[in-house]
Order: structure tokens, then sequence, then C-alpha cells
């Protein structure tokens, strides 16, 4: 089995769908934007890095195959395509900042004198292909300075026990992840010790994906339902909680799968560190605060039925939001690519490392 959510190469687009993980790993063909918005929005594919990517990469197939003979085609396809992937899932901010800077690298470059109509699409194609390799590169620095982070602020002589949320690993990303990132670089330094990945109900990222990685790669780890985790916390001596991030803010509130607000919670009551693992591409300065990010509620089938078969109650009403925004105040550090930072400190942090 892979743990490639991506496998791409100039004109063919291929996702892990992750709806038949960890029964079986197929790859669905997608030949373009609809197709690539629907693997976003039936969550074939998630993870705020990989919809970014896949979202682009799925114009990138479309205009490979089929290219626009004029400029203005080009220029509208563009945009209308952005639009629609954008549309598909609406907390994580990392196909919207794709968008935006692909529309403005596009409206540059098509400002050249003599361009090309079929220039310039070479030049989308390359844009969204670029952003693979940057999104491992980020993975591992996050990894690496995490795990530094961790190493140096926390005592752990027998190694470090990482509490973790839903899947933040090679099935959120081009690869190596970022919250898992950092397990993953403890575990090569040879400090960590175990991992706790909560279930993370109710599409169950952890006990379907988070466990399928860490069994595949032989990192010591238990899986503990969503409801343990104030338990383990008290009776497992977890150096730190480390998650992943949809969108992180100016003020470092922080939106991040549902569940991940009262581990925050519970991590200040337990005085266990607690920090969110993104990238860059994952953070949006233009929020100041948490309370104007837009949570996703999805269908409530996702909450009362396991594999098609309802389990609740007929008739009960269903509350079933994707996220929920953990306050800055709870946040130790925010890791990523350019450092691990204070909630404070983010802005000037990401605006120095650029
Ligand atoms: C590497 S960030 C992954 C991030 O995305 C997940 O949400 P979803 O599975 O609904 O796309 C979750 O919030 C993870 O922390």
């Amino acid at each position: 089995m892979s743990l490639e959510s991506v496998r791409y190469r100039r004109g063919s687009l291929q996702v892990l769908n992750q709806l038949l993980l960890p029964q079986s790993s197929q790859y669905d063909s997608v030949s373009g934007v609809r197709e690539g918005a629907d693997a976003i929005r039936t969550m074939k594919v998630r993870g705020a890095p990989a919809i970014a990517i896949v979202g682009s990469l799925s114009l990138a197939v479309e205009l490979t195959s089929n290219p626009p003979q004029q400029t203005a085609e080009l220029l509208t396809f563009v945009r209308e395509s952005m639009e629609r992937l954008v549309g598909a899932r609406p907390t994580a901010v990392n196909m919207k900042r794709a968008a935006d800077e692909l529309n403005a690298f596009l409206s540059r470059e098509a400002e050249k004198p003599g361009v090309t109509v079929q220039e310039l699409t070479d030049r989308v194609v390359q844009w969204a292909e670029s952003l693979l390799e940057k999104d491992v590169r980020d993975n591992r620095l996050i990894g690496d300075l995490g795990a530094q982070h961790i190493l140096q602020t926390t005592n752990a002589p027998a190694g470090v026990v990482i509490l973790t949320h839903c899947n933040t690993g090679s099935l959120a990303t081009a690869g190596y992840g970022t919250a898992l990132g950092v397990v993953r670089s403890l575990q090569a330094l040879g400090r960590l010790s175990h991992v706790f990945c909560t279930e993370t109900r109710p599409y169950n990222q952890g006990s379907r994906l988070t466990a399928y990685e860490l069994v595949y790669e032989k990192i010591p780890a238990t899986l503990i339902t969503d409801s343990m985790a104030a338990v383990t916390m008290r009776e497992r001596q977890v150096s730190a909680v480390v998650v992943g991030a949809d969108r992180v803010v100016a003020n470092g509130d922080t939106a991040n799968k549902v569940g991940t607000y009262q581990l925050a919670v519970l991590a200040k009551h337990h005085g266990i560190p607690f920090y969110v693992a993104a990238p860059s591409t994952s953070c949006d300065l233009s929020l100041p605060t948490g309370g104007s990010i837009v949570i996703e509620e999805r269908p409530s089938q996702e909450l009362t039925d396991i594999n098609g078969v309802r389990v609740a109650a007929p008739g009960i009403g269903v509350w079933n939001p994707a996220f929920d925004v953990t306050p800055h105040e709870l946040i130790t550090g925010i890791i990523t690519e350019h450092g691990v930072f204070r909630p404070e400190e983010l802005r000037d942090g990401l605006s120095q490392g650029k």
C-alpha cells in the first residue's frame, strides 16, 4: 500500500481515494477541475495542503489536455476554475491562497510584451507543479524545527510522547506531513517514545489514516478515542500535543479539525505544551482573529452513519462542524517552515522568513 496522496506527471493526475482507506488503496484519475473539486468536496482528498495541491494540479492537467487558444480565454478559465476549487471546502486557506497567488502571477506574466498564450499556459502548469516539491520541503523543515524545539524545551530522557489529532501526514500533504512530520523527525532522531493518535470522529482521520501511516512506518503508537484524551494526558506522560491547521490567523487563533479546541483546553489543564504545526501556506494574516473563519458544516450522515449503516437514533438533530477554532491563548507555539513562534510572534516571524 502506498502513502502517496497524489501521483502526478504532466498530463496525468491520480489521487489516493482516502474514503476507502485503510481497507483498500485505490487511485482515482482526475482529468480536470470539476473532478478535482468533486474529489475535494467529497473528501476523497483532504488535508489543507493536499487540497491546494490537488486543486491546482487538476487545473494543470486540464490545461495540458485542452489548452486555451486565446490569452483572454486562459485568464477567464483560470480565474473561474480557482473559484470553483476554493468553493469546494471553505475553511482551509491553502486553496484560497493558491488561487490568489496564481491569479496574480498570471496577470503579471500576461502583461509581458510578446508572451504567447501557449507560453502563459506552460507557466501556469509549471506553477502548479512547483507546489508539490515546495510542500514536501516545507514539511521537512516543519518536522525538523518542531522536533528540535520540543527536545530543547521538554524533559523526556526516555523519549518524547506525542498526542496528535486527525491526520496531518503524507495523506494530508504532498509528503512527510506537518504534525506527523514532527513525529517522523523525532523518530528519525531516535528520540520518540510513543504516539497517541485520536480516532477523530466522525470522519475517523485518526483511526483510518494516521494509524495507517504510523503502522506503515513502524512508529510506536496507540489509538485512543477522542473521549480518552484527558485520561491519556493525565496517565501516559504526554510530553506535547502537536496538531495540524487549516487556517492560522494573525493573532494565532487556529482553525483545525473539530476536537482540537478541547485538546488545547485539556493540555492547558495538565500543563502540557500545545503546538500547531503548519506551513505558511496555511496561515491567513488577512484575518485578525479566529472569529472571522468560516467553519464548514458537513452532511449529518457523516456523523449518524458508519459505513453507510445508520447507528444514531432516527429523528435526532445533528450538528456536524468539520472544524473548531483554538484561541491563541491556549497555543504554546506555532511550528512553521520559518521557525517556531509564539502566537504573538507569528506575523513578524512569517514576514522575516519570506
Ligand atoms: C496538514 S493539515 C491537515 C488538516 O486538515 C484536516 O482536515 P480535513 O481532514 O477535514 O481536510 C485536519 O484539520 C488536519 O489538521
